[in-house]
């Protein structure tokens, strides 16, 4: 009998097929940074203020130890789990990252390919180069979400929701943390936003609603289609009241992305909303905020498994999956790994850093004594 992980590894030995990029993500990081330009790693690779957030994300895992069980007959695993009443293969998806063109020519075409090929969902960005309908094209019938930034113009959010829905998405993720980008030094330093050039707002510009409150073809005047896109980005406006409004717009399942208080996962859940992603935006927006693995505990606990809760934000190895499922999450995200994937080796790039991810996870379960992602619960763990 033989695991998804073993597969992996013994393909690796046999040179049947090679890593074509580091399996380790602090090499992964170092090779990308070598083949990218200074200001596009750094827009993806630095976050917030002095990044106490983005170190913190990662070391508040080895806080948490992982205490084996033996015998335990682990020879079969099934990594599978259900979301929303469909099965996904692994406990793992692709995190929205808006601008994957500044790594990558196909960007999330790219990244939507290797999604569908891995069966791992991808949640696509509403600051994506490639429009909602392109991404969708290329991923047949596999899983995908999509992320709705929800803009100023409440038109435009309602536009890209309706589009996301016509085009085969099976989820809207409301991102609430980013009503304004975060306070990033190295962006700043380098006068970089990515989303001020063309490549940046390309799902913007084949949304008809956007495109209506333009006085002249985007094409003809990209500067005022930016202008207007700066103008309705973001929405430090909203409040809760205001969910009501996207809810009329989907039948779809909503989730709120960026929930990091207990009190506002109860507020979701009141709120009617089907799903909660605890994260930290990867530290680039609240610098010294929590790190979302920290907050996980008491979020599960405030809900009371009313609606599953997703996390994201630090995840760089299978034992990071490991203890964020039995902390209590259903599944995670992944976001600056697959970056990187995608920056050195495009699809198959992407393609192999979950492979990886997902090997050493399914690695770490069986040697933790435990055969489904649905015997994972705080009991493994201690508190070091
Ligand atoms: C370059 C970059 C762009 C991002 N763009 C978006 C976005 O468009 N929408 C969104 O909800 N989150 C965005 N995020 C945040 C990710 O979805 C995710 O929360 C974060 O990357 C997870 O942390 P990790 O990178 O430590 O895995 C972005 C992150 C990065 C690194
Ligand atoms: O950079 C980000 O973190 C992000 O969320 C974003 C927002 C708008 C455009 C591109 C990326």
């Amino acid at each position: 009998m033989m695991s998804f992980g073993n597969q992996v590894q013994l393909k690796v030995y046999q040179q049947i097929e090679k890593n074509i990029i580091p399996v380790s993500y602090e090499e992964l990081e170092a090779k990308a940074k070598e083949v990218l330009d200074a200001k596009p790693f750094y827009y993806v690779a630095a976050s917030a203020g002095a990044e106490v957030t983005a170190v913190q994300n990662n070391r508040a895992f080895d806080k948490w130890q992982i205490v084996p069980r033996m015998l335990c007959d682990t020879s079969s695993r099934d990594l599978s789990i259900e979301l929303f009443g469909k099965k996904l293969s692994y406990p793992v998806l692709l995190a929205p990252v808006g601008v994957q063109s500044i790594v990558h020519p196909d960007g999330e075409l790219a990244t939507a390919r290797a999604a569908a090929a891995m069966d791992v969902p991808f949640i696509a960005s509403t600051a994506s180069t490639y429009s909602l309908e392109k991404i969708a094209d290329t991923m047949g019938d596999s899983p995908r979400w999509y992320q709705l930034y929800w803009s100023g113009d409440h038109e435009v959010a309602a536009s890209m929701v309706k589009r996301a829905e016509a085009a085969g998405y099976d989820a809207i993720v409301i991102t609430l943390d980013t009503s304004m980008m975060g306070w990033r030094e190295k962006d700043i330093e380098h006068a970089y936003l990515p989303f001020l050039e063309a490549q940046g707002i390309g799902n913007y510009l084949e949304d008809p609603v956007f495109c209506s409150r333009l006085a002249c073809p985007p094409q003809e005047d990209m500067q005022a289609a930016i202008m207007l896109w700066a103008s309705i980005f973001g929405n430090p406006a909203l409040t809760w009241k205001d969910l009501d409004f996207i809810k009329q717009q989907t039948s779809l399942p909503i989730l709120l992305k960026g929930i990091l208080h207990p009190d506002d996962a109860k507020l979701a859940v009141e709120h009617g909303v089907d799903g909660i992603i605890v994260s930290n935006h990867g530290g680039r927006q609240v610098d010294g905020a929590i790190p979302a693995i920290d907050a996980l505990p008491d979020i599960v606990e405030a809900v009371h498994g009313q609606v599953p809760i997703l996390m994201d934000s630090g995840i760089r190895r299978g034992s990071d999956i490991l203890k964020a499922l039995s902390l209590g999450a259903k599944a995670v995200l992944i976001g600056r790994p697959y970056m990187y994937g995608l920056a050195l080796a495009g699809d198959e790039g992407v393609k192999q850093v979950l492979r990886n991810m997902i090997a050493d996870f399914d690695l770490t379960l069986a040697l933790s004594g435990k055969r489904s992602v649905q015997e994972l619960n705080r009991e493994l763990l201690k508190k070091g």
